[in-house]
Formats: structure tokens, sequence, C-alpha cells
């Protein structure tokens, strides 16, 4: 195959039998020809001798799709994670460099630590340099040498070592720092911006026809990156929560009428508020962006404080800090004003909350004693918990081994529970296939940064949130129905094979 064909290959599919789909991630090797190729050190590794299987399987795929019926097509997959046999760089041919983008979030300080101590120790790297302050450290601030002994106690902070920052992304003159100093594996960690910024980066090292491999690490407190299974940073977060829930519960137990008021983060995502409600047991209600809700009115939120106070004498209300956004809109006439990285500024529902439910108890004279907890940044800011450690870990792995072997323009992340390579471009598939694989809707955003993850709020860990909080779900039967719509269609059939959604089961009462 020529250069130029191979330039203008884009991104890759693999297609096989039954409607087996692969959307495989590029490869250094599909724009430079002929590149030596070296086996893996790994195999001569003393800590993996009595590994049975060193390597993963070429052909290996997880698939993103693990519920299925006897009649559905193999459907999507991606190419598994993990070292391969032969790699693409020598040991000290290696010039790697890690930068952390974007906000705060437990992990960070771990994921930097095993990119650096699997170079080394899997491996022999010598060199990695750290950027320091995200994407504007490239071009505008000193680096860091990292080594396993500069790194080894950085797990136990929280934060990042290298610092990180928002805005500031500016492909060429990353790229040119990139190819003057000679870096040939960039591993870029940050959310879904950052994602999108390296997929720049990677377009224009592949333009220039550079040897560099670009792994990105998705890290984002808020769990909304989609695709992978969930991010780094999330379990701490669920897990710090509940101290502040626990301390609002205290209060509100503690005084007649209390209401504990808690902020948690998730911009466009409930995932902390949900989770953290649904581990606590102690939560009366929580709101999240994904789901409106109105203050006044029939079955929503003040009348439903009023009644929960009538029958406990207190209460606690999770917030996530994305919700609501359209109302503190409404009631403000706000401007909409944007960070450095383009991202919408939200306005603080929990203040607001707190002074609405305050004003409307005084018009209703009824006394109440309201605390509000905001804990969002002393829960971004601690050290990652075990569990977090332990994916960390796999995590940066994954993504030196990737680099290693020679994949690039990849972010690495379980699917399933299989660590697996996403590309951070979509592969064509063929209109057919695309039909036959029944998600049509979905296709085309897939990548990982196309589309947020949010919560689904027709989906049952809704429901399951819904009935141990037993708070009303502010919707109205119109809004059940938009929301069902939007999301994707039902795959439980019932027998006579109409979908649950559009027939009333037999024998249902109207
Ligand atoms: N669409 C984009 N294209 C290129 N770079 C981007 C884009 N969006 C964000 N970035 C860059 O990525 C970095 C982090 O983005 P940000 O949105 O702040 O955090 P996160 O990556 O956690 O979502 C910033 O330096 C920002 O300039
Ligand atoms: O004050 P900052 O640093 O802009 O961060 C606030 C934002 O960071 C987050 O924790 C995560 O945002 P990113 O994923 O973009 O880093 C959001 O929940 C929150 O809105
Ligand atoms: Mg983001």
């Amino acid at each position: 195959m020529t250069l130029e064909k191979k330039m203008m290959m884009g991104p890759k599919s693999v297609i096989g039998e039954a409607g087996y789909v692969m959307e495989d991630v590029p490869h250094l090797g599909d724009y430079l020809l002929d590149l030596p190729t070296y086996s893996n050190p790994l195999q001569d590794n003393p800590a993996y001798s009595a590994v049975k299987q060193y390597f993963v399987n070429d052909d290996d795929a997880v698939v993103q799709k693990v519920v299925v019926h006897k009649n559905d097509p193999k459907g999507m997959h991606f190419r598994r994670a993990g070292s391969r046999q032969k790699v693409f760089f020598e040991s000290d041919e290696v010039h790697a460099c890690i930068v952390t983008c974007g906000g705060l979030c437990p992990g960070l300080n771990t994921v930097i630590r095993e990119v650096v101590c699997g170079l080394y120790d899997m491996y022999g790297v010598r060199k990695v340099l750290g950027i320091v302050g995200g994407y504007k450290g490239f071009y505008s601030s000193n680096t860091i040498n990292l080594t396993p002994k500069s790194v080894n106690d950085i797990h136990k902070k929280g934060g990042t070592i290298l610092g990180t920052s928002r805005g500031g992304h500016d492909t060429s003159k990353i790229v040119n720092s990139i190819e003057d100093r000679g870096i040939n594996q960039v591993y870029i960690i940050g959310g879904d911006g950052t994602q999108r910024g390296a997929a720049l980066i990677y377009e224009e090292i592949q333009k220039r026809g550079l040897k560099v491999a670009v792994a990105g690490i998705p890290k984002t407190i808020d769990n909304d990156i989609a695709v992978i299974d969930k991010s780094f940073g999330f379990d701490t977060a669920v897990e710090e929560a509940q101290r502040a829930i626990n301390a609002a519960h205290v209060e509100a137990e503690s005084v007649e009428n209390g209401i504990g008021l808690v902020k948690l983060m998730g911009r466009y995502s409930g995932f902390i508020a949900m989770y953290a409600t649904l581990a606590s047991r102690d939560v009366d209600c929580c709101l999240i962006p994904e789901s409106s809700f109105h203050l006044e009115g029939k079955g929503q939120l003040l009348e439903f404080i009023e009644k929960r106070l009538k029958e406990n004498g207190h209460m606690v209300i999770v917030v996530a800090e994305g919700a609501g956004q359209e109302l503190i809109a409404e009631s403000m006439r706000s401007i909409s004003h944007k960070d450095a990285s383009g991202n919408k500024l939200l306005l603080d529902i929990g203040l607001w909350l707190s002074h609405k439910i305050k004003a409307h108890f005084n018009k209703t004279k009824v006394s109440i004693n309201l605390k509000y907890i905001d804990p969002t940044y002393m829960i971004r800011a601690v050290p990652s918990n075990a569990s977090d450690n332990v994916y960390c870990t796999l995590l940066a792995h994954s993504a030196v081994h990737g680099a290693m072997a020679g994949y690039t323009g990849f972010t690495t992340g379980p699917v399933n529970g299989r660590h697996a390579y996403i590309p951070f471009h979509v592969c064509a598939v063929p209109a057919f296939l695309l039909r036959a694989l029944l998600f049509v809707n979905l296709f085309g955003k897939q990548r990982i940064t196309e589309m947020p993850n949010k919560v689904v709020i027709t989906d049952r860990i809704w429901a399951r949130l819904l009935s141990s909080t037993n708070q009303p779900s502010f919707l109205s039967s119109t809004d059940v129905e938009a929301k069902r719509d939007e999301d994707e269609p039902p795959t439980q059939l019932l027998d006579d094979g109409k979908d649950r959604c559009s027939t009333p089961p037999p024998n249902a009462t109207p």
C-alpha cells in the first residue's frame, strides 16, 4: 500500500461474521511505512515469569453490549487493551511525556505514578517528562523529569503534582514542543475537553508524519465520559460525599424542621449525587441535571419538602451542581459565562435553593432550620481510595502497553469490566451493517467525547433511587414520554413482541 493511500485510510473498522464490528484504533504503521518491531521486554521480566500468557491475542476484542438476545448481531467491539508480543519502540528510544488537564480528580497522581513506573519497570524506559500546568505547559512552562523515585509517594496526595489548567490548547504550539523536545509518546490525562484536544494533537502529529504515539487517559470526577464503565476518582468522590451527607443528616435530625442541603459535583451528569444518595439511605430527595423539577406547584419540590417535614421532622436534600440551572437562569435573568476551556459556568444551585426554601417557609410562617453544605472542592481534592488506586494502575498500564505497541489516537478505559482501546474518531461502517447492528441511533456517537455520559432517568437505576428516597419524580407524564423517546429504545419485549413503552401489559389497570 502506498503512503498516500495509508494516510487516507482514516479511522478503521474490522468487520467479521454475524454483524461483528470492531471499531479499531489507529496505529503508527497506518501512516509510517516499514517501522521496525522489537520483542516485548515483558517476557524477560521476573514479575511476569509465572504468567500463563504474557500477551493479549492480536484479535482480542471487548464487546460494547453484554446484554444480548438470541438473534442479535454480534455488535460493536473495541480492541482489547494489554501488552503485545511485538512493540514498536526500543526501550532507550522512548521519550515519553505526561500532562494533566482540566479539573482536579482523585487518582490523578496515581495515574502519573503508574505511567512512570509502568514505563520503567515493564519496558525499561528511562526518559519520562512531566509537562507542568496542563496543555499550555507544553509551550509556556518548564518540564520536570519523572522517575519511579520521584513519584513513589505521590498517590497518597490529592491533586496533581504536574499542575493543571483550563484553556490554552494551541495544537500547533503543542506539537512543535513535542517535536522540538523529541518526545515520541504522549500520555494525556483529562476529561472530555482534554480528549478533544488530544484528538487534535494526534491529527497534527499524523499530518506531520511523526512517530509519536498519543494515548488519552480519561479523567472526570463527574463520570460523564461515554463508552467507559466509569472514570477513576468517581468511587472516591461517592465515598467522600457520604461524610457531607452524614453531617447534613446529623444537623437536620438534631433540630426541629431541620433541612440538610448538600451540593455535589456534576456539571451535566448527576452520577455522584445519584450514587451518593443510593449509598447513603439518609437522603430524602436527590436532584440531578437530567431530571428537571419545579419549586412551586402540585407534586413539586416545595410541596414535597412540606410533606416530608410533617412526616419526619427533618430531611436531607442532595443536589448536583448542574441541576435546576434553567430555573435559576429564569429567575435571575443571568448572562451565561464560560471558563477558559469554554465550559459554561454554573450558577450556585445550592445557595439559590437555600434562599428559595427559606423564603417559602417564611411566607407560610413555618419555622425551619436549613444548613447548606458545599463539600465539592473538598471531595475533589482528596487522594484516591483503594479501589480507585487499583483501577488507576490498570488504566495507566493499559495506556503504556498501547503506546509501546504502536497504537495511537486512542483513549483507554474499561468497557464492561475489560480494558479496551477506544479510538478518538469513529470509524466508517457500511450502512447495511449499521442497520443490522440495531443501534443505528447511537452510531456516530460512540466516540468518547461525542456524547456525554448521563444518568438515564428512564432506566431502572433512577427508579431504584426514587423508590429508596420515596421522592416524587417531579416529571409530568409528557416529560416522561419525551424522555423515553430521547433514550435508547427498550430491548425488553413482551411475549407478544410489543414493547413495554407502547403497550400496557394484559390486565393492566388504566
Ligand atoms: N474542543 C476542544 N478542542 C481542543 N482543546 C480543548 C477543547 N475543549 C477543551 N480543550 C482543552 O482541554 C483542556 C481541559 O478541558 P476542560 O474542559 O477544562 O477539562 P476536561 O478535560 O476535564 O473536560 C483545556 O486545556 C482546554 O483548552
Ligand atoms: O472550578 P473548576 O476548577 O472550574 O471546576 C469545576 C468543575 O469541575 C468539575 O468537577 C469537573 O469538570 P471537568 O471534568 O471539566 O474537569 C465539574 O463538576 C465542575 O463544574
Ligand atoms: Mg469536561
